[in-house]
């Protein structure tokens, strides 16, 4: 008996008072590696904390996966009542990004992009959340099962949440029973191109089929994301015989401003249904990757007065960059619709700036860097779609300074805006009772994206932003209370969530 007391009890004594610490401090890391920190109860300090009430200097009182108190800094003796505390100084805290608009191109192409590289990438850049389109993996996601296929390829190869949108095709936009089972399934919205899409079983729908759909996602109260460019009879490839495929104008030339008009001029016939009273009252339109910033953009605002459920978004790559820097031959700047000219650019941000433009995406939309052809340089074989998950946010911040964006700007265009969208009322807040999606980053801290940059998108050579001079560090990135990225380097386990409606 002395024995066994001598022997047995020194060792478990020293287990359980092992046990009671990490029951004490709340510790995750240990036992699923989802989380960098030991503590599931803390606070997040700092100067800037971007709350719906405003900048404040104060902390986030964090517990599990949810927000639950948010402190000015003359209550911080409050924080002395427990908890472990993270002291940020002067970096921004701020909701983790909402991306509405990205291809990880898995299943079935994952050797593009894929779950695991595309949401570490996704976690290094800030973004907490994104949804996922229906094309580009294989299959196409537009049916249940094509969909539980999408869920099985997430699940635990996920390092942030992502949600996803359906596909509206020909094939199934006129059979409103086979859209209700791929909407009860849990997309959150639909997706249709009103253009071919470059993807063989992601065929192009006609307004007919979007009325159609929209009529369907009424019952739902989910949107539709459209794709809006239509082929214009000017427009064929045969008019751009003997015009060099080498340079950018050549491409520019093959999708004129006139397409994305005309594709809107032949939206805003059916979204006015979703208007109050309408026959689809309920369903949502929403203008994916907007590059005209002419008439196009007038169309839209045109249809929000007259009081039709619209949206439109645009992407970092037609704030950053203008048709006149685009050498020749430099197909990492192929994107649908194109990069536009600088005038164009300024048109863009004016519009962004005064709430014209609702929200921005990465529309990160990479390939194999062979499919980008970049030793040919042919823009017009070259596989069109824009590579820049991780770098969104401080190209964001880098070309905004100078048109005075201010850190509110950034939560509404990549948080509450796209949370609205995406029907994810926990997420795109400093708010008590969100989940605690936050990013942690330094906007003054500026970089090269270089070879030392720690890079996680799976070809970052195909990347337009390789290379460039950015401000706006990411030092840490929350997902649901899970500290998922800190520094360059990822927690262990991969512990998003899949998303469904
Ligand atoms: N199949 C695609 O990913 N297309 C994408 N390509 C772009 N934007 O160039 C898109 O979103 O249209
Ligand atoms: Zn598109
Ligand atoms: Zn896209």
């Amino acid at each position: 008996m002395e024995v066994l007391q001598r022997k047995i009890l020194p060792p478990l004594t020293l287990l359980s008072s092992f046990l009671l610490y990490y029951y004490l401090n709340g510790s995750r890391t240990s036992h699923n590696g989802c989380s960098l920190l030991q503590h599931s109860h803390y606070w997040i300090k700092s100067k800037r904390i971007v709350t719906p009430e405003g900048i404040i200097a104060g902390a986030v009182e964090v517990k599990g996966q949810k927000i639950t108190s948010v402190l000015k800094e003359k209550d911080w003796h409050e924080i002395s009542k427990g908890g472990h505390v993270l002291e940020y100084g002067e970096a921004v805290v701020m909701p983790g990004l909402i991306d509405v608009h990205a291809h990880l191109d898995d299943p079935g192409r994952s050797d593009w992009e894929g779950f695991p590289s595309g949401t570490k990438a996704a976690a290094a850049g800030g973004i907490t959340t994104l949804v996922d389109m229906p094309l580009n993996s294989f299959p196409s996601t537009v049916s249940e099962e094509t969909l539980k296929l999408k869920i099985k390829a997430a699940e635990k190869n996920i390092y942030v949440d992502v949600g996803f949108w359906g596909g509206l095709v020909p094939g199934n936009a006129f059979n409103s029973s086979y859209l209700e089972a791929l909407l009860q399934a849990g997309v959150l919205g639909l997706k249709s191109f009103m253009c071919p899409s470059g993807i063989n079983d992601f065929p192009m729908t006609d307004i007919s089929h979007i009325k159609a759909g929209l009529s369907v996602l009424a019952k739902f109260g989910r949107p539709l994301l459209v794709h809006a460019e239509v082929q214009l009879d000017s427009t064929k490839e045969s008019d751009l015989d003997g015009d060099d495929p080498q340079s950018y104008y050549t491409y520019l030339k093959s999708r004129p401003p006139l397409m994305e008009e005309e594709a809107i001029r032949q939206l805003l016939t059916v979204s006015k249904d979703t208007s109050p009273g309408g026959p689809s009252e309920g369903a949502h339109l929403h203008v994916v990757h907007l590059s005209d910033a002419s008439s196009s953009l007038e169309l839209i605002e045109e249809a929000k007065r007259n009081g039709h459920s619209i949206t439109v978004e645009t992407c970092p790559h037609y704030l950053a960059f203008s048709a006149e820097e685009i050498s020749e031959g430099d197909t990492r700047f192929k994107c649908a619709p194109p990069i536009r000219d600088a005038a164009n650019k300024e048109k863009l941000w004016e519009a962004l700036m005064i709430g014209k433009i609702d929200m921005l995406s990465s529309d990160h939309s990479p390939t194999v860097p062979e499919l980008k052809l970049l030793g040919d340089g042919n823009f017009l074989s070259a596989w069109g779609g824009i590579s820049s998950l991780q770098f969104v946010l401080p190209v964001t911040w880098s070309h905004g300074r100078k048109y005075g964006v201010t850190l509110e700007q950034m939560v509404r265009w990549w948080g509450e805006k796209p949370a609205k969208l995406a029907g994810q009322q926990l997420k795109g807040a400093i708010a008590i009772g969100s989940y605690a999606d936050i990013v942690v980053w330094d906007p003054d801290k500026e970089f090269y994206l270089d070879d030392n940059y720690p890079t996680f998108i799976k070809h970052p050579s195909i990347s337009p932003y390789l290379g460039k001079r950015l401000a706006g560090k990411v030092f840490a990135t929350f997902l649901r209370g899970n500290l998922v990225y800190k520094e360059g380097k990822h927690a262990r386990a991969a512990c998003g969530v899949t998303i469904l409606a």
